[in-house]
């Protein structure tokens, strides 16, 4: 199944299984040199990936980089724009990144960088990478301060979501995954939810066509709110756009800041949410069955929804450096009922705080 994503510079979503070979078609003509940039658990396949490539007369770089967020770092990216110069990689050459999230954040920042931006191709290899970080153009790194805090809009040439890249996955970075596919079911999409409370198991097997079904569902809700907002300036009429996708990021990352990213992003972003949830009742935004259904639903997938109390003045400070921060006015994405996301700005700490209070084990 094929995903269009309607930007001005509209590409494909490829979704399905055994589409390795696909990956030509998307790198598409006029290319001399292909550098495939992947995370080292992925290895078997960047070789695999290779062969079609290569067997097309391509000359094709493997390039191997630190695993997970250690890949997101200014001296990975100088060492990927190294080999890339001495390879004499040219403006119609192609960047594949190849591996979860965090490979594809950093392959896409190098293609957008070198040489001012050259195409790229995302081969997501995690559940959170398919239905998520692949698709929308996001590409970036972290810096001391926090997470993505360098980074450029660049958007993918084509993303190959083979799903028999999954088998391989720990069922923990499964479960990371589906706290991106759970925050589109409560930003947009609640067929998302009703989906994974009906079927929790099902939900969490690789082998299962639901999985299948909520992966799609989810690149479906990524490519509609990027359409029209990819640079995240706000969509038409006053819309939230592309920010809504941030929902439960806020203290999420901060939370992964804190752990020295041991933690994984979906597991950060699944207590962001409920912090969030727990904001807008606060706020009078929402009631408690919303604030419940959250809860329920990211731990029937087994996700936390919970953080250590004594860490909220670090979270807070690392909070003040997240992008939708304006001056020294925080704001955040809330829901103001199902599927219907908007922005807050709130200076009142001592708000904050109790929301905090109220996600904090
Ligand atoms: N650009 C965006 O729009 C966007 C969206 C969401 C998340 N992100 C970023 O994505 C990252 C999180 O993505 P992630 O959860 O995929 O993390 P990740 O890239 O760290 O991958 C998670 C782990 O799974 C391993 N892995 C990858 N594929 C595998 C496979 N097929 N089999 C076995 N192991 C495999 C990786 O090596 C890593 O250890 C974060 O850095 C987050 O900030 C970006
Ligand atoms: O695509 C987006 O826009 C998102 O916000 C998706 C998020 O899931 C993702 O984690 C993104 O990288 C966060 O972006 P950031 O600008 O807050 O760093
Ligand atoms: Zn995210």
């Amino acid at each position: 199944m094929k995903l269009r994503v309607e930007t001005s510079h509209p590409y494909d979503v490829v979704i399905g299984r055994g589409l390795r070979g696909q990956v030509l078609d998307l790198v598409g003509p006029g290319a001399a040199r292909v550098a495939i940039i992947h995370a080292p658990s992925v290895a078997d396949r960047a070789t695999a990936l290779r062969m079609p490539l290569a067997d097309a007369g391509l000359t094709v770089r493997v390039i191997e980089v630190p695993d997970a967020e250690q890949a997101k770092t200014s001296a990975v990216l100088a060492e990927c724009w190294r080999v890339l110069g001495e390879a004499g990689f040219t403006r119609s050459d192609v960047v594949v990144g190849l591996g979860g999230g965090a490979t594809t954040d950093l392959a896409g920042f190098v293609a957008a960088t070198w040489l001012r931006g050259v195409r790229f191709v995302n081969v997501p290899t995690t559940v959170l990478g398919m239905v998520d970080a692949a698709v929308g153009g996001k590409t970036g790194i972290n810096t001391a301060q926090g997470k993505n805090l360098v980074g450029a809009f660049h958007e993918p040439a084509g993303v190959l979501c083979d799903l028999d890249a999954l088998q391989t996955l720990t069922p923990r970075e499964v479960r990371s995954g589906l706290a991106e596919v759970v925050k589109c079911g409560f930003i947009a999409d609640p067929s998302i939810l009703d989906l994974v409370e009906t079927d929790p198991r099902g939900a969490t097997d690789v082998r299962s066509d639901v999985l299948a079904d909520l992966i799609a569902k989810g690149i479906a809700v990524k490519a509609a709110t990027v359409k029209g907002d990819l640079r995240e300036s706000g969509g038409a009429g006053g819309a939230i756009g592309r920010e809504a996708l941030n929902y439960g990021h806020t203290l999420g990352h901060a939370i992964e800041r804190h752990e020295g990213y041991t933690i994984r992003h979906g597991e950060a972003i699944s207590i962001g949410m409920v912090f969030v949830a727990e904001l807008a009742r606060a706020e009078g935004l929402i009631g408690d069955d919303l604030v419940d259904r959250h809860r329920a639903a990211l731990e029937l997938v087994g996700l936390p929804t919970a953080y250590r109390a004594d860490a909220w003045p670090q979270l807070l400070d690392a909070m003040r450096l997240d992008k939708k921060t304006r001056g020294s006015t925080l704001r955040f994405v809330v829901l103001d009922g199902l599927a219907s996301p908007r922005i807050v700005p709130v200076t009142d700490e001592p708000l904050l705080r109790s929301a905090y209070r109220a996600v904090s084990g």
